[in-house]
């Protein structure tokens, strides 16, 4: 049976994780109420504005449901603003931005600076087979140091921010600064729906 993926529709790319999604053989529903919450296999936190979602999370009463259904063991994939909710600590977030955290990893909000505020690059990710994968950065986070129980899934390979880390899993989380979702490439997040299978 193809897992359910539910995808956070309070802000942010929204269809374009949805298209990804089902184009990679997922069923998908729009999260916006705890009661959508409950038919999901797995989450999609997409890209947007981290501080602005947080808040719509507590607008729409999803924090606590949300919490309780990733202390389940829900599998949950962040992109950009979503990595940086996922994140366990956040420097440079907004004054008393408050995240759902899960990943033990210290991210760090807009971190490529102004030179390099958007980019697209090409990276390998551990796991997702058949080649570099498209990955476009739009004022990016990246992750500072993570914890032992963090699998690092990709690196930046060139330029000013060379080794940084840009790719992670933890258990049935995981996150990229990057989106994938705007490429038309949706091999991450195929990888995503097989975690979300293999947690089922
Ligand atoms: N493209 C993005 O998701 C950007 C994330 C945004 N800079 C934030 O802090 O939330």
């Amino acid at each position: 049976m193809r897992p359910t993926i539910g995808v956070l529709a309070l802000q942010g790319d929204v269809p374009e994780h949805v298209r990804a999604l089902e184009s990679a053989g997922a069923s998908v529903v729009r999260v916006r109420r705890a009661r959508e919450l409950d038919g999901v296999d797995g989450l999609v936190l997409p890209g947007g504005e981290s501080t602005t979602m947080s808040r719509l999370l507590d607008v729409f009463e999803l924090r606590e449901p949300l919490l309780a259904r990733l202390r389940e063991g829900m599998p949950a994939y962040g992109s950009c603003a979503g990595m940086i909710l996922l994140a366990d600590r956040v420097l440079d977030g907004a004054a008393g931005q408050l995240g759902l955290g899960g990943i033990d990893m210290t991210v760090r909000r807009n971190a490529f600076g102004r030179q390099v505020d958007s980019f697209e690059t090409a990276l390998d990710v551990q796991g997702v087979a058949g080649g570099p994968v498209p990955a476009t950065f739009i004022r990016a986070p990246w992750v500072e140091e993570v914890g032992e129980g963090v699998e690092v899934l990709a690196t930046v390979g060139s330029g000013p921010a060379t080794g940084r880390i840009v790719a992670v899993a933890q258990g049935p989380l995981m996150a990229t600064s990057f989106h994938p979702e705007i490429t038309g490439d949706d091999r991450v997040h195929a990888h995503f729906i097989r975690l979300v299978s293999k947690e089922r």
